[in-house]
């Protein structure tokens, strides 16, 4: 039997004259928590939508364990939905919140009260059963509505930016909390943001997309270490990113100087794009840099000094625990690994 526990094959979508999603496949593996990342409107809810029955592709299959589920409407669909906007039901208390759905299936009671309270442990919300909705914090809401969602016991949870409404601190706690109910629970994630951070410290996989079209998919170290393009390295964290020619493999040049490195795979004297992170430049005497330039200012980012240097006519940034003088002439050296080359951005 297959590992995924979805895969969408094909997928194009167009609203009007905009193409939201093109030709797009993709797989999820089962118990994995999977995150599409991209920027806003980019169709990652369109997708989500997909999998879970709201929308419909134009073209495309979207398979559950190996089943054409394209069809069916979203309460037969073994999902589930989280929203941003958790669209609790403002009358009923917390536990009526989350019994609701066990109610419409017709379950007997003293098995939804013993679901109901699993689900307040898992959530940390004992004790606030008979509140109201409306009277509990924005994290405290958002964590009715993923209980309500698990409740039902889905395979697959679905989850629209659930935390984008929040403080930045509880937004922190909150995708702490969501990482380990889905490893303990087992079932699988896919997460919707358009916040790097997010994803980065959350998924098992992460798939950017830009314009209906996957740029990378991959682990949140493959995606910050080895970005395949520039969209990819623009998106996830700062960087530095030039223009370059491979001139053969392990040989690039970038800002006029010839530097080893240790992709190959490219065309003899292909035009490609270089991305080097600041944390990656090491900081050395003017004449020992394999680049030189001009220290243009300095700020103090908590753990570390984001620098800014002018070399010939390029902007850097650095990272660097020690701090530099603004106006002090720098070295800068970068090792064969810290180089990454990447094609052209795919359009
Ligand atoms: N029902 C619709 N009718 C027309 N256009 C739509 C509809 N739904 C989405 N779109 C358009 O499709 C594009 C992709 O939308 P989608 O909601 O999937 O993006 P997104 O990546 O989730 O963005 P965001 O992060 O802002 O939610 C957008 O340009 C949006 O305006």
């Amino acid at each position: 039997m297959s590992e995924n526990i979805i895969e969408l094959k094909n997928l194009s979508k167009t609203y009007d004259d905009l193409t939201v999603l093109d030709n797009l496949s993709l797989d999820i593996k089962k118990n994995e928590f999977f995150t599409l990342l991209g920027p806003s409107g980019c169709g990652k809810t369109t997708i989500l939508k997909i999998i879970a029955g709201f929308e419909y592709a134009d073209d495309g299959k979207v398979l559950f364990e190996e089943k054409n589920i394209s069809n069916l409407s979203p309460h037969q669909r073994p999902v589930n939905t989280v929203f941003q906007k958790y669209a609790l039901f403002p009358h009923m208390n917390v536990y009526e919140n989350i019994a609701f759905g066990l109610k419409i299936k017709k379950m007997p009671k003293d098995q939804i009260d013993k679901k109901v309270r699993e689900m307040l442990k898992l959530v940390a919300l004992e004790g606030k059963e008979n509140r109201k909705v409306d009277s509990l914090s924005g994290g405290q809401q958002q964590r009715i509505a993923i209980a309500r969602a698990l409740v039902n016991e889905p395979k697959v949870l679905l989850l629209d930016e659930p935390l984008g409404a929040l403080d930045l601190k509880l937004r922190q706690e909150m995708q702490l909390e969501l990482k380990r109910m889905q490893q303990k629970l087992g079932i699988t994630f896919i997460f919707v943001t358009h916040d790097q951070e997010e994803a980065l410290s959350m998924s098992d996989t992460i798939i950017v997309i830009n314009k209906g079209k996957i740029q990378q998919m991959g682990s949140p170290q493959d995606i910050y270490n080895e970005p395949e393009n520039s969209f990819v390295a623009r998106f996830i964290g700062e960087s530095n990113i030039f223009d370059g020619i491979m001139h053969e493999d392990f040989k690039v040049e970038f800002c006029n100087t010839k530097f080893d490195c240790v992709d190959k795979g490219f065309e003899k004297n292909e035009n490609i794009e270089v991305v080097i992170r600041p944390e990656d430049i090491k900081m050395v005497e003017p004449q020992h840099g394999m680049l030189k330039g001009i220290v243009t200012s300095t700020v103090f980012k908590g753990v570390h000094y984001e620098i800014e240097v002018k070399e010939n006519d390029r902007k850097w940034i650095l990272h660097n625990t020690k701090n530099a003088e603004v106006g002090s002439q720098l070295g800068m050296d970068i090792y064969p690994e810290d180089i990454h080359i990447m094609r052209k951005e795919k359009n």
